[in-house]
């Protein structure tokens, strides 16, 4: 697009989720209590809401989540964050000076708010917000769309803003992670793909159903206009679009949930979980997995430790002999390639 001195910059805001600003765990006691208390994550009224995630179940995880943090804190920090200056930082390269590219955390920091901010001081003509999300869930992709017409509501002039609310099959977000997979094919030959990702309350699936379209059943088994919201329908068709790029027929592969918070006994998340599911496999046979975590496109708590050490673990104590964690997209140059394209197609 040729710069011209009545066209300002486009505005791009991308975001990801949050971490604490330390390990410690007074500071992820901070973080758990803003996350925990967004009721689009946790969608009780505020009034219980509040007392009891802050009262007592953000005091009780606290020091236990501190302790796993502080296993997944590097020399840069959290992973989310530093993986998403560095996204950051290769997407302004290569979008250049037409563009002005910011990043920030719903949760923490750095805030969206900081980022629109600079955005607007830069007097952007207009913004795209591009949540780092794959699929749509309320509790994350829709979080930051509202933090995001909170935070602009309040400016006296509104700029035009676009979100993109998912990027469940596009071709460079699906290529990347076949080359990232592919390379692990090479290296070993496995039994079974495993594709887990970050569950939410069934819940919020049905809450979230157009028209009343989806059931939790095979409602969700082609991707198409009745359920293009639908995380758990977006699930399965990243699912199928990966399985296609790698070449695996459907029997090669199956699309676990993983990360349930609550007691799946007063609160169904969306099954299977993923570990039922690879506890059981030794004893069909299936002795060495390659996992992906799609729901992710940094690697963080939930792949790195959750995906790459827990499941592992658990896979190997069920008799498992070869459990292995895809890496994530972070910054390689194939996705830096397609998160410009998303932004430049909008
Ligand atoms: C993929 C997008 C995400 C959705 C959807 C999502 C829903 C969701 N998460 C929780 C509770 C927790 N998630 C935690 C970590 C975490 N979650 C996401 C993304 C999604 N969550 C990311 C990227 C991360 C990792 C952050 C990092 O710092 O590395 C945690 C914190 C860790 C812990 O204490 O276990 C919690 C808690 C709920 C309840 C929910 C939907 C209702
Ligand atoms: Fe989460
Ligand atoms: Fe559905």
């Amino acid at each position: 697009m040729p710069s011209s001195p009545n066209k300002g910059r486009i505005g791009v805001l991308l975001v990801n989720l949050g971490t604490p600003d330390s390990p410690q765990t007074g500071d992820v006691r901070r973080y758990l209590n803003e996350f925990l208390t967004d009721g689009r994550v946790v969608d009780m009224p505020a009034a219980i809401r509040y007392p009891l995630f802050r009262g007592l179940v953000v005091p009780l995880r606290a020091p236990k989540s501190a302790k796993i943090y502080q296993q997944l804190w590097t020399d840069r920090g959290s992973p989310l964050l530093f993986h998403g200056l560095d996204l950051q930082k290769l997407v302004q390269e290569k979008l250049g000076k037409d563009y002005l590219v910011a990043f920030g955390m719903r949760y923490q920091n750095p805030s969206i708010e900081k980022a629109l901010e600079e955005l607007r001081d830069a007097a952007v003509e207009r913004i795209i917000v591009l949540p780092l999300f794959p699929q749509y869930a309320s509790a994350s992709t829709g979080s930051v769309q509202e933090k995001v017409m909170e935070i602009v509501s309040k400016w006296w002039v509104v700029p035009s803003i676009s979100f993109i609310s998912n990027f469940v099959d596009e071709p460079g977000f699906i290529e990347t992670f076949a080359t990232l997979g592919k390379a692990e094919m090479e290296k070993h030959d496995y039994d079974h793909v495993v594709f887990s990702y970050h569950g939410i309350p069934e819940r919020h699936v049905l809450k979230g159903s157009l028209n009343g379209h989806c059931k939790l059943g095979s409602c969700c088994a082609s991707y198409n206009k009745n359920n293009r919201y639908c995380y758990r329908a977006q699930c399965f068709e990243t699912s199928r679009q990966l399985g296609k790029a790698l070449g695996l027929t459907p029997e090669q592969y199956t699309t676990t949930f993983q990360s349930r918070l609550q007691s799946r006994l007063r609160d169904p998340w969306l099954q299977p979980y993923t570990d039922e599911v690879i506890k059981e496999y030794p004893a069909k046979g299936i002795n060495s997995v390659l996992a992906f975590s799609p729901a992710f496109v940094a690697d963080c708590l939930e792949t790195t430790i959750e995906v790459g050490e827990e499941f592992k673990e658990m896979f190997e104590e069920a008799g498992g002999k070869h459990w292995q964690l895809v890496p994530s997209l972070n910054t390689h140059p194939q996705w830096v390639d397609a998160v410009a394209g998303m932004i430049q197609r909008n």
